[in-house]
C-alpha cells in the first residue's frame, strides 16, 4: 500500500486539518500517517483556541515516522509559528521525501489566523523552495506575493511570481473569485486551467485541506503532477457536491461519498444498509 504523511493541525470538528487529510488519504486508498503541529478547538463556526505543539515532539513525530516507515508523499498544512516552519523544513531537508505538497494555510473560513504574521517570511524562505507543489487560495497567494488578484489574468501573473519563490509547481485555487471555481496549474513551462463548476453550498469547511491531501495521495500512487491535480479536483468537487450539513456554520465535505456509492452502501439513520 502506498503511504502519505500529513504534517498539520488538528481540527476537533473533523472537517479540516489532520482529520480531513487522513480521510482524504483513506478515500484514495493510501495509508495515512500524521504529525500534529497544533491542536485547534474548532467547529463548523469558529476556531476558539489554538495550542501549538512543542517543537521537540513535532521533530520526534517526524523522525519516528521516517526512521521506520516508507513515506511516498508528504502534505503540509497548518504550521502556526515561524519556529514550527523551521523545525519542519529542517527535518524535511534531512529526509528528502520525493513529493511535498504545501497547502500554505493562513486563515480559517471564520477569519482566525492559523499562521502567525511573523511566520510568513519563514514559510516563503524555508518551505516554498522545498515544495513539489504549493496550493494557495487567492488570499494566501496575495499575501505570498504582496499584490491583489482579481482576474484570471492576474492569476497567471501570480503563478509566475509564486513559482519564482522556489516551488517546483503551483496550483492557484480560484474558488475565492466570483464565478466558477477554476484553478490554475503552472509547472514552470505551461499553464493548465483545472476547471470547476460552482456548487452552491455553505458546507465548504476543509476544502483546501482535502484537495491538497488528495493531490499528495495521487502522487504517492504514481500519478504525474498534472494527473494528481486533475484527479484531486474531481474528488473535491464530488466531496463538495455531497457535502455534510453538520453543525451550524460551514459543514464538512463528504470524503467518502464515492467510495460508499461504489460499495452500494447508503447511510440510513445510524446504520449502513445495503441498497
Ligand atoms: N463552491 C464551490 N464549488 C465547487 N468547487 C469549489 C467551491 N469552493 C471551492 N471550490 C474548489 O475547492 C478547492 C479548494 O479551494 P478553496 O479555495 O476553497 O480552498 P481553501 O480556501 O484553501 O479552503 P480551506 O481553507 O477551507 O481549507 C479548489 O479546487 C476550489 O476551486
Ligand atoms: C487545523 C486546520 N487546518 C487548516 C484549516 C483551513 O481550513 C483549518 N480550518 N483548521
Amino acid at each position: 500500500m502506498k503511504t502519505a504523511l500529513t504534517i498539520a493541525g488538528s481540527d476537533s470538528g473533523g472537517g479540516a486539518g489532520i482529520q480531513a487529510d487522513l480521510k482524504a488519504f483513506a478515500a484514495q486508498g493510501v495509508y495515512g500517517m500524521s504529525v500534529i503541529t497544533a491542536v485547534t478547538a474548532q467547529n463548523t463556526m469558529e476556531v476558539r483556541s489554538v495550542q501549538n505543539i512543542d517543537l521537540s515532539i513535532i521533530n520526534d513525530q517526524i523522525e519516528a515516522v521516517f526512521d521506520d516507515i516508507r513515506v511516498d508523499a508528504v502534505k503540509i498544512g497548518m504550521l502556526s509559528s515561524a519556529k514550527t516552519v523551521k523545525v519542519v523544513a529542517d527535518s524535511l531537508e534531512k529526509y528528502q521525501p520525493k513529493f511535498i505538497v504545501l497547502d500554505p494555510v493562513m486563515v480559517s473560513k471564520g477569519g482566525h489566523h492559523l499562521l502567525q504574521g511573523e511566520a510568513i517570511s519563514a514559510l516563503k524562505e524555508k518551505m516554498l523552495p522545498l515544495s513539489t507543489i504549493v496550493t494557495p487560495n487567492i488570499p494566501e497567494a496575495e499575501v505570498l506575493i504582496n499584490r491583489s488578484i482579481q482576474t484570471e489574468e492576474n492569476m497567471m501573473n501570480a503563478c509566475l511570481a509564486i513559482k519564482a519563490l522556489g516551488p517546483k509547481t503551483v496550483l492557484l485555487k480560484g474558488g475565492h473569485l466570483s464565478g466558477n471555481p477554476n484553478d490554475l496549474f503552472y509547472d514552470g513551462v505551461s499553464f493548465h486551467w483545472i476547471k470547476g463548476e460552482r456548487i452552491h453550498t455553505k458546507n465548504t469547511h476543509g476544502t483546501g485541506c482535502t484537495l491538497s491531501s488528495a493531490i499528495a495521495a495521487n502522487l504517492a500512487k504514481g500519478a504525474t503532477l498534472l494527473e494528481a491535480v486533475q484527479l484531486a479536483k474531481k474528488y473535491i468537487t464530488t466531496a463538495i457536491k455531497y457535502s455534510l450539513n453538520l453543525g451550524h456554520g460551514h459543514g464538512s465535505t463528504n470524503h467518502f461519498y464515492e467510495l460508499y456509492e461504489r460499495a452500494n452502501l447508503v447511510l440510513c439513520q445510524n446504520n449502513f444498509e445495503r441498497m
